[in-house]
């Protein structure tokens, strides 16, 4: 027989806290002076009010940092927290939400997760992971964040989760998409939405379930009924078939960027630097993607990289980059005869984030349709900071963006290697500053066992070289960067709403040009079933 356990009682007012990590030990060490910088914030902001913060797991010296830092872990930690106890999941990282995900959903009492507002790790973006992966499981939760644990919004927060187990957010800027009246955008919606039901379409997945990122795998039985099916693909296969690329047709398609104006910032050590074998081994995975996609009838595809990829070969980010931009070097089918995918691109969903993939797809399609550029593109919602008197974010994806969204184009596209930190194998980013432009945002995310599109509008903005420079400081100069500003909805209501990690952009010519293709995909979401969220101002 199992033995019981004896019942554990939540002291009075005491909150258990834990820190959910990465998986990559370098990561986790590197983060953890932020770490406890927040842990000291939110514990003596709670002092105030009179509570105790007791941390559920210890600091390991051997390691270097008190993270959970596998699911494992998360399972032990959780046997011994009262299961009624109020709980804070404390991010200043970014956090692989699986860790903790399965003691979160059987756990009592109420949960607050809660990030220090700073760029210097994605801990912002670990905050948003690990709610949306709640959100999909329909576990309640509270969720707040600061720059120093001082201001008002924070403590008022606080204040209210310890009386009553819940803050209240304000959602004000939501509003359900409206009866529509009759535009061609309107038509274009519908049409691609009963093409996509009745063509149907396939995403390409090299091995689901990216860095713990539950919220981004969507349920075969949520994505069929939109007409799109996975195929399931092995990263070991996407390796195989780089083996089989020769260096010539790498190196050509090298030679075809910096013909382009990209520039790749070299050198020799492999530890630290990008070198020319890096770059190549990245192109070979380029190539390799699309021979695959072609092999199988990809609409889509999407490389998770990390857990295996990232030990043996540089980093996805060059190839995925360079699949989502319509110009990009030419590939053929193995013997020479074809051109795969020719003049367009592949849509490429990173991380296999599946709510990526599907917004992709459709948002390719759209635009393409409508004679716009249909680059598209995920980021990261990394952080911000007011900029002369408006709240302008800092996206910024973990390693490529299409050139096209670069001011500058390839001539503005810088490839550095990627952070030791975490990618040990290296690799080239496609680094630069998004192009001032009108924008659609948007994210598909799971909730209440259905989909959702929260969807809005917003312009990146040209900031000065010192403040791009400084934000990049702040953050991971080796990716790209986009200032965003969105409209209607301020840092707060941005972050209390969003579910996801990510969010996805797309640049239209102009703000008319914009409005109307976000109607197109609204209304192409609607109407395959999607509950559509218009945030913030939009015309619609
Ligand atoms: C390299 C980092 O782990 C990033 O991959 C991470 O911050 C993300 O992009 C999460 O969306």
């Amino acid at each position: 027989m199992p033995e019981s356990r004896p019942q554990l009682s939540a002291p009075p007012r005491t909150a258990y806290l834990i820190a959910s990590g990465d998986l990559r030990p370098a990561a986790n060490a590197a983060g953890w002076p932020t770490q406890e910088a927040l842990e000291k914030g939110v514990t003596e902001a709670f002092a105030r009010l009179g509570w105790t913060v007791r941390r559920a797991h210890p600091y390991d010296p051997d390691k270097g940092h008190g993270f959970i830092d596998s699911q494992r872990a998360g399972l032990e930690v959780f046997k011994a927290i009262p299961p009624q106890a109020p709980l804070i999941v404390a991010e200043a990282v970014w956090q692989y939400s699986h860790h903790v995900l399965a003691g979160l959903r059987t756990h009592e009492g109420p949960v607050l997760t809660v990030a220090n507002f700073d760029g210097t790790w994605p801990g912002l973006v670990g905050l948003l992971g690990v709610n949306a992966g709640m959100t999909k499981m329909d576990r309640e939760y509270s969720t707040t964040w600061s720059v120093d644990f001082t201001d008002d919004f924070f403590l008022e927060g606080l204040r209210e989760w310890t009386e009553t187990g819940r803050i209240t957010h304000d959602s004000s800027h939501v509003r359900p998409l409206p009866e529509l009246p009759e535009s061609p955008e309107r038509t274009l919606g519908a049409a691609i939405a009963g093409q996509l039901r009745r063509d149907k379409a396939i995403i390409g997945v090299f091995d689901e379930g990216c860095m713990g990122m539950y919220n981004a795998i969507i349920d075969d039985e949520l994505l069929n009924p939109l007409g799109i099916y996975k195929e399931r693909l092995s990263q070991s296969a996407l390796y195989a078939e780089m083996l089989r690329v020769p260096d010539e047709e790498a190196d050509a398609a090298r030679a075809w960027l910096e013909q382009a104006g990209m520039t790749f910032a070299t050198g020799t050590d492999e530890a630290t630097e990008l070198t020319d074998r890096q770059i190549r081994e990245q192109l070979k995975m380029y190539i390799a993607a699309l021979r695959i996609a072609d092999d199988f009838g990809l609409d889509s595809v999407g490389i998770q990289y990390q857990q295996g990829l990232k030990d043996l070969t540089p980093a996805s980010d060059l190839a995925e980059g360079l699949l989502n931009n319509v110009q990009r070097p030419q590939v053929t089918s193995r013997d020479g005869s074809r051109v795969l995918y020719e003049g367009r691109p592949l849509p490429h969903f990173n991380e296999a984030d599946e709510g990526v993939a599907v917004d992709a797809l459709i948002t390719h399609r759209i635009w393409t349709a409508m004679g716009l550029d249909p680059a598209t593109t995920l980021h990261d919602v990394r952080w911000g900071e007011e900029y002369e008197g408006r709240f302008v974010w800092v996206w910024e994806i973990s390693g490529s963006v299409p050139p096209s969204h670069l001011t500058g184009g390839y001539a503005g596209a810088v490839s550095w290697r990627q952070n030791p930190v975490y990618f040990p194998a290296g690799g080239g980013t496609i680094k630069g500053v998004s192009k001032p432009g009108e924008i659609v945002w948007s994210r598909l995310y799971i909730a209440g066992g259905g989909l959702h599109l929260d969807i809005g509008r917003g312009s990146v903005v040209e900031l000065p070289a010192e403040e791009t420079e400084r934000r990049w400081a702040a953050t991971n100069p080796e990716w790209p960067i986009a200032h965003v500003v969105t409209h209607g909805v301020s840092r707060d209501q941005f972050m209390a709403r969003h579910k996801a990690n990510h969010a996805q952009l797309a640049y239209a010519p102009d703000a008319a040009t914009a409005d109307a293709a976000l109607v197109a995909k609204a209304v192409a979401f609607q109407e395959l079933g999607v509950t559509v969220h218009l945030c913030g101002e939009v015309r619609v």
